[in-house]
């Protein structure tokens, strides 16, 4: 069980754990944070004095109960709240071979209040104590994850509350709009002019019209996040396993020529220009009777059809045989927008790629390259990675980085909806509409990690001052 701060009154465990990857390093990190640090510390320096918050001294640490020397490290202080976690914290900067860092994390283990964390304990601490909202919670857990350069702006984007930001100021107008119904509710008779739920309609219009906006984005976040999947797909024997093994630049997939050679879906992680690209190889389409190639036959065609990107790799020798270009991108399955790539550009004129990609229907650009010699490969590297940008919002990323944000942005829009319908009514039934509101308002809540009916008391009583 991770050890999680337990509620008002009680002393919360204090956790600790290497904050460093496992193995040998030049240096490890052990992390600790809660009440008993400060002992923690007191115990493992034999005694001397706290070093002041926030200043690095180097420390003979021992384990107290016998004296042995544990290592000679960096320490680094934090005193609650000015803390990653908010809490009383602390470092400790070792010698990052794997017999210190075992020395010191089973000195700490026999210290009272200190348990191991789990995994992101430090960071719910963080949430918990209010140092950072869910949606930059998340991004902590992202930026970590991140393996490209656009995976990272786009965690360090929400990290620095680009979603949270957005998502607590439709929640402060959503509650603003609310208060008024509730106040009609009520206070029918009192102090609240007639009418004041109805007026906020247009509000609640245009709220609902941003979140549209916002959910319109065709999931570029989400593909940002997770990395974009290109199918590499086409006949036997067009040179698939050869494009992929070039782009990746490395052998991964068998190469040989004879056709079928590729059976098992093969995927690769590329870098492309910052953009993370899961590319997959796949078995060449065609009839077969061993079940096993037809096996793998499905599989390319099932994985082909949910990936982002269908890469359509064709031999232009065999282009006429088969109907001509448009009949081998129906038969991939290509949609408006996948690449075509001809191989064999080392046996082909300039001519005769004219000439092909001339034939090429609507929607779709061919490359033509060789996967022996390298030719049109870095050109064809370029158009994938400009299609896999665009399919990922550019650099920055967009807002909506989880299927948790749209899921409760869809919510949100919904009730949001359903209120205006509702005070659109001959006669507003107010107390499905301010139902309907709450429920937009626990959705966006959900988002940040703020869900809290005092807001809308709050609301009510500062902005009609009906405290009688
Ligand atoms: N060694 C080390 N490096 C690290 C971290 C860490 O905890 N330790 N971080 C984390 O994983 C990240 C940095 N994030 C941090 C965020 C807040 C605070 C902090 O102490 N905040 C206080 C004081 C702010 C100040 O005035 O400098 C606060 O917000 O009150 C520390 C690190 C990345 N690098
Ligand atoms: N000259 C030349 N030969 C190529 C090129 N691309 C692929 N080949 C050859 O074509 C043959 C088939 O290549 P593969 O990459 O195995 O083809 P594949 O599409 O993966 O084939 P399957 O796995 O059977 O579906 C091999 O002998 C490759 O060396 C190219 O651009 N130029
Ligand atoms: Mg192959």
């Amino acid at each position: 069980m991770p050890a999680m701060p337990s509620s008002a009154g009680a002393r919360p465990a204090t956790i600790f754990a290497r904050a460093t990857p496992p193995g040998r390093g030049a240096v490890a990190i052990i992390r600790l944070s809660g009440p008993a640090t400060d002992a923690a510390l007191t115990a493992l320096t034999g005694g001397r004095d706290l070093p002041v918050a926030r200043m690095a001294v180097v420390r003979r640490l021992v384990d107290p109960a016998d004296g042995r020397m544990l290592d000679q490290a960096l320490v680094l202080r934090f005193e609650g709240p000015a803390s990653y976690s908010g809490e009383d914290a602390a470092e400790l900067h070792l010698h990052g071979g794997p017999a210190v860092v075992a020395g010191v994390l089973d000195a700490l283990g026999r210290l009272p209040g200190l348990v191991p964390a789990g995994p992101g304990d430090f960071t719910r601490r963080a949430v918990l104590n209010g140092r950072l909202d869910l949606t930059a919670a998340e991004a902590v857990a992202d930026l970590v994850a991140a393996d490209t350069a656009a995976q990272a702006g786009q965690a360090l984007a929400q990290l620095g509350g680009r979603l949270g930001r957005m998502v607590e100021d439709w929640r402060a107008r959503l509650i603003r709009a609310a208060a008024m119904v509730e106040a009609e509710i009520d206070f029918p008779d009192e102090d609240v002019p007639d009418g004041i739920a109805r007026s906020v309609a247009p509000a609640i219009l245009k709220l609902a019209a941003e979140l549209r906006l916002a959910l319109a984005d065709d999931r570029s976040g989400e593909r940002l996040r997770d990395g974009v999947v290109a199918a590499v797909i086409g006949r036997p024997n067009a040179g698939k396993s050869s494009l992929v093994n070039a782009l990746a630049g490395r052998d991964i997939a068998i190469v040989t020529d004879r056709p079928g050679t590729t059976r098992d879906l093969i995927e690769v992680a590329l870098d492309l220009d910052g953009v993370a690209v899961t590319l997959i190889d796949t078995a060449g389409l065609r009839d077969s009777d061993d079940p096993i190639e037809l096996e793998g036959v499905r599989r390319a065609r099932a994985r082909a059809g949910t990936a982002d990107i269908r890469i359509v790799v064709v031999d232009p020798a065999g282009i006429a045989a088969a109907g001509g270009l448009g009949a081998l991108l129906a038969e991939a399955g290509a949609r408006p927008g996948d690449p075509v790539v001809l191989t064999r550009r080392d046996q082909l004129g300039d001519q005769a790629v004219t000439a092909l990609t001339a034939t090429l229907p609507p929607g779709h650009q061919a490359s033509a390259v060789s996967c022996v010699s390298g030719l049109g490969m870095e050109d064809f590297a370029r158009r994938l990675s400009g299609i896999a940008a665009d399919l990922t919002g550019g650099r920055e990323g967009a807002m909506i980085t989880r299927a948790r944000h749209r899921a409760a942005l869809e919510a949100a829009a919904d009730g949001l909806m359903a209120a205006v319908a509702g005070l659109d009514h001959p006669v507003p039934m107010l107390e499905l509409v301010a139902e309907d509101l709450r429920m937009a308002g626990d959705a966006l809540g959900r988002i940040t990690g703020r869900i809290d009916v005092e807001d809308l008391l709050d609301a009510i009583f500062r902005e009609f001052c009906i405290g009688k």
